[in-house]
């Protein structure tokens, strides 16, 4: 019996230690019974007659249920009781040997922690992998960690089906959204549950939907702009208009129009956090992109909260002063920022006024602005796009990334109805991260879809207008 991909795709591994003097056979009917697709007999401490009784249990329940069974390292069991096929780690029996042992038609799937282990296990005719931990495990405390990045590398260059391993629960389960995975492989979850059908179901459908969403996420993390031209509403419309699902958690409001901010009404920290509770527990953003957060309490806990979530693709845009001139944030706070969101973040976009106050540069000219975006990145370990917009002849951008840097080269639009554009920009570039797009590419599209919107020539306002940020639709009528 050869392997199917969607057998992976909610693989149950078992441990005595959640047995409590029941049969594992037992515990391996609810599994399946709840959605397990696939089951690995995992046994660290036990005498090989035992084992094979408890696997020729388990592989009754299995066949009754036309699941396959997987037996943990021993190659030999799973060549005398005919089971479906065996997992191998790095350091068990070469998977030369066990293919020989096996033969074509059983399944082998081999644990690898990196791109290398992964491209020599293909190399040399796994059928699967096992890619963890990814996040931290009771059951293997030897376990080493891999980032999603890394994850996602693996799965993208290795195609053989890859599952997910190493503390995955209902909560995390989500941050595997737009991940090239085909499984997750779970122990404690599972059978350490109190209801193993119900967790099983539960998980199962987690699942389902994470690895069949095509649709990448984004998040905005703003101020609400009244006026509807910067802000939440400009984050929201821009997302939309670069064909993502746009979700958004707002941490202020303001009473606002092109001609200035008349009021702000802060909203408190505990609510920022219920509302990214809210949708990191249920649709995990891809991306996230941070703009108008005005109090110290509000950034610690939005900091706090991507921590938690493990939240990825973060876009922080510095907002200090609106287009209009109005203070949009507290000096306490800037230190705050610094500290606490500036660290988290993939990318920074400061305007040129604002770059000065994080650098405490003055920026005049082209190598200024080289100067201080070098200082802001080597301070803060972020990558910082410095946006040339306040530049009084071109509005050129500059992306400095670990040492290196590239200039993103826009034509001055002769229009003054600029209200909102730092904020349409960071969405843009948020957009394409969740996109799957590198960064640099992420700030070339999102710089193309800015120029776009300033040149449809939206005249709305007594003061600096919005723009058109829907004018990508107009190519549908
Ligand atoms: N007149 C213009 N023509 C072309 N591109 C522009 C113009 N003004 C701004 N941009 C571009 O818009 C993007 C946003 O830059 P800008 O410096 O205006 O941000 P910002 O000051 O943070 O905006 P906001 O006032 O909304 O906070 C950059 O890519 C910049 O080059
Ligand atoms: C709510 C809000 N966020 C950001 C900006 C920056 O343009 C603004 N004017 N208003
Ligand atoms: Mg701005």
């Amino acid at each position: 019996m050869k392997l199917n991909k969607e057998d992976l795709l909610l693989y149950g591994v078992t441990d005595s230690k959640y047995l409590k003097g029941r049969k594992m056979s037992e515990l391996v009917e609810e599994a399946i019974l709840g959605g397990v697709t696939m089951i690995q007999l995992r046994e660290k401490e036990m005498t090989h007659e035992a084992f094979k009784q408890e696997a020729l249990d388990v592989q009754s329940v299995c066949q009754k249920h036309h699941v396959p069974l997987i037996i943990n390292d021993d190659v030999e069991l799973c060549k005398e009781i005919d089971a479906d096929g065996v997992h191998i780690g790095q350091d068990d029996l070469n998977l030369k040997e066990a293919r020989k042992i096996l033969g074509e038609d059983k399944i082998i799937g081999v644990s690898a922690h990196n791109y290398e282990e992964a491209k020599i296990a293909l190399e040399n005719g796994a059928d699967y992998l096992g890619v963890g931990a990814i996040f931290a495990t009771q059951t293997k405390d030897d376990a080493q960690n891999i980032s999603m990045d890394t994850l996602n590398e693996i799965c993208q260059k290795v195609d053989i089906p890859v599952v997910a391993i190493g503390g995955i629960n209902q909560v995390n389960i989500l941050e595997f959204m737009g991940v090239a995975i085909d499984g997750v492989a779970i122990v404690s979850s599972i059978f350490g549950s109190d209801d193993i059908q119900k967790a099983s179901s539960l998980l199962k459908d987690k699942i389902q939907r994470v690895i069949s969403n095509k649709m990448p996420t984004c998040l905005t993390i703003a101020g609400s702009d009244s006026s509807g031209g910067a802000g939440i509403q400009a984050d929201l419309k821009t997302m939309l208009a670069n064909r993502v699902y746009a979700m958004s958690v707002i941490a202020a409001l303001t009473a606002q129009n092109t001609t200035g901010v008349d009021a702000i009404y802060d909203v408190g920290a505990s609510f920022v956090a219920s509302q990214m509770d809210s949708v990191f527990t249920d649709i995990y953003p891809m991306a996230v992109k941070i703009g108008m957060v005005s109090q110290k309490e509000v950034i610690l806990s939005i900091s706090g909260k991507l921590k938690q979530y493990h939240a990825r693709n973060i876009v922080v845009d510095p907002v200090m002063v609106a287009t209009s001139g109005a203070k949009l944030i507290s000096d306490e706070a800037i230190d705050t920022l610094k500290e606490n969101l500036f660290p988290l973040a993939t990318v920074l976009t400061p305007n040129i006024p604002e770059a000065e106050v994080l650098s405490g540069l003055k920026i005049n000219n082209e190598e200024e602005m080289l100067t201080a975006a070098k200082y802001i990145g080597d301070h803060y370990h972020c990558a910082v796009l410095l946006k040339g917009g306040h530049q009084i002849n071109d509005a050129n951008d500059l992306l400095y990334k670990e040492g290196n840097y590239q200039w993103f080269k826009g034509k001055r639009i002769n229009n003054n109805n600029t209200h909102g554009t730092g904020c349409t920009l960071s969405s843009a570039i948020a957009s394409y991260l969740a996109r799957g797009e590198n960064l640099e590419n992420a700030v070339k599209k999102a710089k193309d879809y800015i120029s776009g919107a300033l040149a449809a020539m939206l005249d709305l306002g007594q003061g600096q207008g919005p723009m058109d940020h829907g004018y990508v639709l107009d190519k549908k009528d």
